[in-house]
């Protein structure tokens, strides 16, 4: 996978805005607009989007990647992943094994999460195309977060494992972006920054410029 994907890697789902889908596909166009270089619909909890309309909602969020040529990576989901075609699919630490992902989604972009040195090497050895280590900070946005390991575990991380490309997530502003990025993140992966930020193009562009 190309490296500079992971640049700033949005994520959301309806459930990240009052307004549901529609205020959703907006701030992703707005986010798109301002220069995200990876997107992952992640469609989860108690109001998240069921059946066709979640069909319906990921193929708009799909359309939109394209068109602005940013990959469009499928959260946990792997019959959505495959019926719509996603370039990737990203899986946590209790999710299927990698293996049977790579098996039924082979040629695609596997990202996977990692919260240890361990589970770094072996994501290494599953080959998986990127790891998302987090939360960095605390955050909102994720019911089950694990406990903060702090921007000390990126710069571990990268030492152990250095061709493996990291994106940081969990609690990244525009004010402690630099510092995740100057312990060796390949790239940030950001939520609320991006979809409760009040000028949604704008707060992308700055991270850009940090
Ligand atoms: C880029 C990125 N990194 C980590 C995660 C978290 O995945 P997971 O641990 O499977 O938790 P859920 O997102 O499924 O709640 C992620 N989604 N993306
Ligand atoms: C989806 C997700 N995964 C995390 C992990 O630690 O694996 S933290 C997280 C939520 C990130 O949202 P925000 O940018 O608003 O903090
Ligand atoms: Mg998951």
């Amino acid at each position: 996978m190309r490296t500079d994907y992971l640049k700033l890697y949005f994520i959301m789902g309806s459930q990240n805005f009052p307004a549901g889908e529609t205020q959703a596909l907006q701030v992703l166009e707005q986010a798109l607009q301002g220069g995200i270089t990876c997107f992952q619909l992640r469609e989860k909890g108690d109001t998240a989007l069921t059946g066709a309309a979640s069909i319906r909602f990921a193929q708009k969020c799909q359309v939109l990647c394209h068109r602005y040529q940013v990959p469009f990576i499928v959260n946990d989901n792997i019959e959505l992943a495959l019926q719509l075609d996603a370039d990737g699919i990203h899986v946590g630490q209790d999710d299927a094994a990698v293996s049977s992902f790579k098996n039924k989604f082979p040629n695609k972009i596997i990202g996977l999460s990692v919260h240890t040195l361990s589970e770094l090497e072996l994501a290494v050895q599953q080959d998986v195309n990127y790891v998302g280590i987090g939360p960095i900070f605390a955050t909102a946005s994720k019911n089950d977060a694990k406990k903060p390991c702090g921007v000390d575990f990126i710069t571990e991380a990268k030492r152990h494992c250095p061709t493996m490309p990291i994106v940081a997530i969990g609690g990244i502003t525009l004010d402690n972006a630099a510092s995740v990025l100057a312990h060796g993140a390949d790239g940030l992966s950001v939520i609320s920054a991006i979809s409760a930020a009040n000028d949604p193009q704008a707060a992308t562009r700055q991270f850009h410029h940090l």
